[in-house]
């Protein structure tokens, strides 16, 4: 299992624009942790930098005590687009990424594909064509993809956001019940307050950039977790409308040159002041 350690990073683009000053998140072994944060906020440079391909000005980015790489086998990414080679079957997709990898021979390859495969219920597709599957199945063979090479820090860039409900839904449980057999580390990205709550032990509630960590909430669900049952309790509707005003409430760094007007009249108050 990976452990993940972001220690005191500052990180700006070329153009000035900083992300990141003094930034510090962790993910322990096995722990699944959902970042959720407004557009803008940095989570997909926190996704580069983590996977290695973006590199912090200043502090460091450790995947088990090691300077995070792009090409450690410990990492797999899954993305929003499920990404498939549109002329390989689904089972050469799946195998496609083990080509890259010396160790494994070409029989392996096949055996580690189909097992994939099974894993996320789409034994029986391994010849299909992605154009020949829904878009759900489509996700679900570049999570297969991705699980084929065996990470132990996965990196989920909303990879369920252009599902519809339902299918959005049984790939949450699908892949609650693939974490709890595999036992990766999971960073989790989503706008989704609902999701993050149903799949995470952590949801980490990113501020406007260069805020950084604005709120953190651990969320003590019973697992496993299915849809119909755990978001009919109680604690659930409660984590889920905590991290909303969390989210829906502007901080005084939202309003950086903001002045506090207060009175025994009024709750104080806060105005933009023209510099
Ligand atoms: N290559 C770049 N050069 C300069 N600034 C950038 C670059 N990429 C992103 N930014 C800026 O960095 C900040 C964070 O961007 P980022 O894409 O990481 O946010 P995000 O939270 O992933 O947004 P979204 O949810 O909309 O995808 C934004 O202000 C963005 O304009």
């Amino acid at each position: 299992m990976a452990h993940l350690r972001v220690d005191h990073i500052d990180f700006a683009y070329e153009n000035g624009q900083t992300v990141f000053s003094d930034f510090s998140i962790e993910a322990k072994p096995g722990e699944f942790v959902a970042l959720l944060g407004p557009s803008g906020c940095g989570k997909s440079t926190l996704l580069n930098l983590l996977s290695g391909f973006l590199q912090p000005q200043r502090g460091s980015i450790r995947i088990n005590e090691h300077k995070a790489r792009p090409e450690m086998q410990e990492l797999g990414y899954v993305f929003q687009s499920p990404q498939l080679f549109p002329w390989l079957n689904a089972l050469d997709n799946v195998a496609f990424g083990l080509r890259m990898r010396a160790d494994v021979s070409r029989i392996e390859r096949e055996q580690k594909a189909r097992e994939a495969l099974a894993l996320v219920g789409l034994a029986d597709a391994a010849q299909r064509l992605p154009h020949q599957l829904s878009g759900g199945m489509q996700q679900r063979i570049s999570l297969a993809r991705t699980l084929a090479m065996e990470p132990t820090l996965l990196l989920m860039d909303e990879p369920f956001a252009a599902l519809d409900a339902i299918s959005r839904q049984s790939m949450n449980e699908e892949l609650l019940r693939l974490w709890s057999t595999l036992k990766q580390t999971v960073v989790f990205i989503t706008h989704d307050i609902d999701e993050a709550v149903f799949l995470a032990d952590r949801v980490v509630v990113l501020g406007k950039a260069p805020q950084g960590v604005r709120h953190t909430v651990a969320v003590d669900l019973p697992r496993p977790r299915i849809h119909r049952e755990t978001r009919r309790l109680p604690q659930f509707h409660e984590y889920s409308s905590s991290l909303l005003d969390s989210i829906s409430t502007p901080s005084s760094a939202d309003f950086p040159n903001a002045v506090v007007l207060d009175n025994a009249h009024s709750f104080p108050l806060l105005f933009e002041s023209t510099p």
